[in-house]
């Protein structure tokens, strides 16, 4: 028996983007390329060679997406700054066209009674800075500070909500432990350095923001909650590790003062022994945490995989996306749960949750039916509710995403929009989710 759905009257809700998934004209008026430009150019690591110089046109397309976003009811809308369009060598000389694209679209959003929530860095690393050694290099919080620093006197007078990073954990994995995302690294050390000096920066842009900011601002990580596969205490114990590399490793730092210590048994001597200033630095109080949430990972032990000696496994009886993730809504109400007993109560945003299902529009009426996604929106609303019925306290809801649009490394062929994008026409169709998800907003989750 699902338990009756309710929401709080002032429940935020909105959508989420990020710059390089959808605004095309990477190097318009003045911009400087990204790590993206250059991950894309390489052949290989982006599926069917996609990139981002077109996306979804965002750049010139913005005020018809502004009004898609109107006509959904939003009541905010989430999206990130391109570094590179402010600073097209990220640090320096200021490229004013950039600072007013984001002027015109801010005020085009506020025009429409919706909130802008600013993501300051959504991956794309100006290029010039990766040169300089890009997250491996310490000065990085310096720069990253002055980058927030002319966003923050630029817009803080129109924009309330500000995220410093998205996901340092991604960069982390996926850009330097990994290498499936820009900048394509593959180094245990590297991938400690990049985690530490995402979370320098993260510290010195709060600490900045204080000096100069008036409204709020936070960190968006994303959240995998992990359950063991058995029993066994070979499973716990990967279970934790999983946990705790992929979890705890950004939060605790800022709301806890340390790593968790499983970090330093996995990584071994790729794990230094940071200054104990640094932690001063990264635990600037917060006004509320971002949570990211798509899926669950069951976890067992498995030596053989480097680093963490860990694998997921497979639930049978589930639904997968398009992605290879598992819906699995208990996970969104076990994040929320777990997140507010470890770090205590403050305000939560669910900053991005959505699903990735292929569904091409109908040939004769053209409609989007994408029932598999609406299945999930509507499951992941249950949580969500079943959560605050907990007492989480949770302020806001983005679904990602807004439009169908660059899946990074997975380039256009997974989509994860309400509206669909028809990328050689550029035309928007409204899914059948886009239109549950107005419902959902207009009746705060009444009609659910
Ligand atoms: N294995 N596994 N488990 C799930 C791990 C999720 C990590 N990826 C994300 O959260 C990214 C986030 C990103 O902000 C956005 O830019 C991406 O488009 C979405 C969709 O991919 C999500």
């Amino acid at each position: 028996m699902s338990k009756p759905i309710h929401f709080p009257p002032d429940f935020i809700w909105g959508s989420a983007t990020s710059a390089y998934q959808i605004e095309g004209s990477p190097l318009a008026d003045g911009a400087g390329p990204s790590i993206w430009q250059r991950f894309c150019a390489v052949p290989g690591n982006v599926r069917d060679g996609d990139n981002g110089d077109i996306a979804c046109d965002h750049y010139n397309r913005y005020k018809e997406d502004v009004a898609l976003m109107a006509r959904l009811g939003l009541k905010a809308y989430r999206f990130s700054v391109s570094w590179s369009r402010i600073l097209p060598q990220g640090r320096g000389a200021v490229n004013q066209p950039g600072l007013d694209f984001y002027s015109k679209l801010i005020d085009e959003l506020l025009a429409h009674g919706i909130e802008p929530m600013v993501t300051l860095y959504h991956w794309d690393l100006p290029a010039a800075l990766d040169d300089r050694g890009g997250w491996l290099n310490p000065d990085i919080a310096d720069w990253f500070t002055d980058y927030t620093r002319i966003l923050f006197k630029a817009f803080d007078g129109r924009v309330k909500s500000w995220a410093t990073l998205n996901e340092p954990w991604v960069v982390t994995d996926g850009g330097y432990m990994h290498g499936t995302l820009a900048p394509g690294h593959r180094n245990l050390h590297e991938a400690a350095l990049a985690s530490h000096n995402l979370m320098r920066a993260h510290g010195s842009a709060v600490q900045a923001y204080r000096e100069i900011g008036r409204h709020q601002i936070g960190i968006v990580v994303n959240i995998e909650p992990k359950y063991p596969a058995s029993q066994s205490q070979e499973d716990l114990d990967a279970t934790r590790r999983a946990d705790a590399y992929m979890n705890r490793q950004y939060l605790d730092p800022i709301f806890l003062g340390s790593y968790p210590p499983e970090l330093k048994q996995m990584f071994g001597d790729a794990w230094p022994d940071w200054p104990a200033a640094d932690f001063d630095l990264i635990g600037q109080k917060l006004d509320f945490v971002g949570i990211n949430y798509y899926t669950r990972s069951v976890v067992r032990n498995e030596p053989s995989n480097w680093p963490l000696k860990v694998a997921p496994v497979r639930q049978p009886q589930a639904t997968y996306t398009e992605t290879g993730w598992e819906v699995f809504p208990q996970g969104l109400t076990d994040t929320l749960t777990t997140f507010t007993q470890r770090y205590g109560p403050m305000p939560v945003y669910i900053m991005e949750n959505g699903s990735a299902f292929y569904d091409p529009p109908n040939a004769e009426n053209g409609r989007v039916h994408d029932p598999l996604r609406i299945d999930c929106l509507r499951k992941n609303m249950q949580a969500l509710s079943n959560a605050l019925a907990q007492g989480v306290d949770v302020r806001g809801y983005m679904v990602w995403s807004l439009l169908d649009n660059l899946e990074w490394s997975l380039g256009f062929a997974k989509r994860f929009g309400i509206v669909h994008v028809n990328f050689e026409t550029q035309q928007r169709t409204l899914k059948d989710s886009a239109y549950l998800y107005a419902d959902i907003v207009a009746s705060n989750g009444a009609c659910l």
